[in-house]
């Protein structure tokens, strides 16, 4: 029988512990740790492409950038976020491979640096809403925004960050090379979202100043390879409506329809939440059998047997 096809988008935690500090050591340390849970996944018997998140990276890297100007030109917004695919790549596809040697699965893993077309029109660079880099207090938040020209928002409850424009996904150029891979490899692809490009009417790609949501790109893949299942791992088990109010319920199984009715009532964070349940919606409904799970790394297991997580599928 052919093996179930899936495409695991991972969230900040499976790259960085709050309690640990932010520095690329303690991010291997962390990877180390989610790469087993995704080797589990393998041993399973699913066929996987993995795509991970980078909003914490990428805003660390431009921070850098910009501290260091007086001995170094800034990079560019798109380096940045190509900065962070290597480097979350490389941690990934070094720790895979250890881990699945471990269980004698011997299939290479490759990271692919990936562009991601986005419309030049788009309106969300007018409407800056991808949080980026550390939390601040809002006071912090407040002294950025007047010394930077930061534009900051407060992100899910958690304290305020730095948000970039986040435009959405049309198209990954690397797709023809991701499914060439697929077949003999495990491929770490659209890392962060994908770098973001805009192409001209000769069909030159120019990089530009934004950070792509990696759900919505992880979706966008998912169908262009013919997936069974987009497992978007974050930091919950499952998604609640009512969140974090006396109220919360958790949601274990969401239709489509269902999925259509919470986004409306505002019950997902836009930036955080939300753009996990849209790709959810837009998998779930792009084929029948299709179905997202939004899920903790730490219940993948019982997630994909259909017993944590918040599955989304059509009726
Ligand atoms: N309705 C909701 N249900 C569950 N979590 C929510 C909801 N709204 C906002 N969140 C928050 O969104 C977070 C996931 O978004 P985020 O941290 O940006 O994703 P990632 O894990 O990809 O980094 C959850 O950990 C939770 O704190
Ligand atoms: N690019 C992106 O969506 O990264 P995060 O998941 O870390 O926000």
């Amino acid at each position: 029988m052919k093996p179930k096809r899936l495409v695991i988008a991972l969230g900040g935690n499976a790259l960085e512990d709050k309690n640990m500090p932010s520095t690329a050591e303690s991010q291997l340390e962390v990877v180390k740790k989610t790469c087993e849970f995704i080797a589990e996944i393998i041993y399973l018997g699913y066929e996987i492409a993995i795509v991970h998140g980078n909003g914490p990276q990428v805003g660390r890297i431009m921070l850098a950038s910009e501290a260091a100007k007086d001995v170094t030109p800034v990079m560019p917004f798109d380096v940045c976020g190509a900065m962070s695919q290597g480097y979350i790549g490389y941690h990934i596809q070094q720790s895979l491979k250890q881990v699945m040697a471990k269980r004698n699965i011997t299939m290479p893993v490759v990271s692919i640096i990936t562009q991601v077309i986005v419309d030049k029109n788009d309106e969300a660079f007018q409407n800056p809403m991808k949080p980026i880099g550390p939390f601040y207090t809002e006071e912090e938040s407040k002294k950025l925004a007047h010394e930077r020209g930061y534009t900051v928002k407060e992100d899910a409850g958690r304290g305020y960050r730095r948000v970039v424009p986040s435009p959405m996904p049309t198209q990954i150029v690397e797709i023809d090379t991701i499914k060439t891979l697929l077949n003999t490899t495990i491929p770490i692809a659209c890392g962060g979202g994908g770098i973001p490009v805009i192409e001209s009417e000769n069909g030159s790609l120019k990089g530009v100043a934004a950070v792509i949501d990696k759900d919505l790109v992880a979706e966008r893949l998912a169908e262009d390879i013919g997936a069974d299942i987009l497992l978007i791992l974050t930091e919950v088990e499952k998604i609640s409506i009512n969140f974090k109010k006396a109220n919360q319920i958790d949601l274990s199984y969401l239709t489509v329809d269902d999925a259509k009715k919470y986004i409306e009532e505002g019950h997902f964070a836009p930036g955080s939440m939300l753009p996990k349940v849209i790709a959810s919606v837009n998998f779930a409904k792009s084929s029948p059998g299709r179905k997202a799970i939004i899920t903790s790394l730490y219940k993948v297991a019982d997630a994909l047997e259909g017993k944590n997580g918040t599955v989304i599928e059509c009726k």
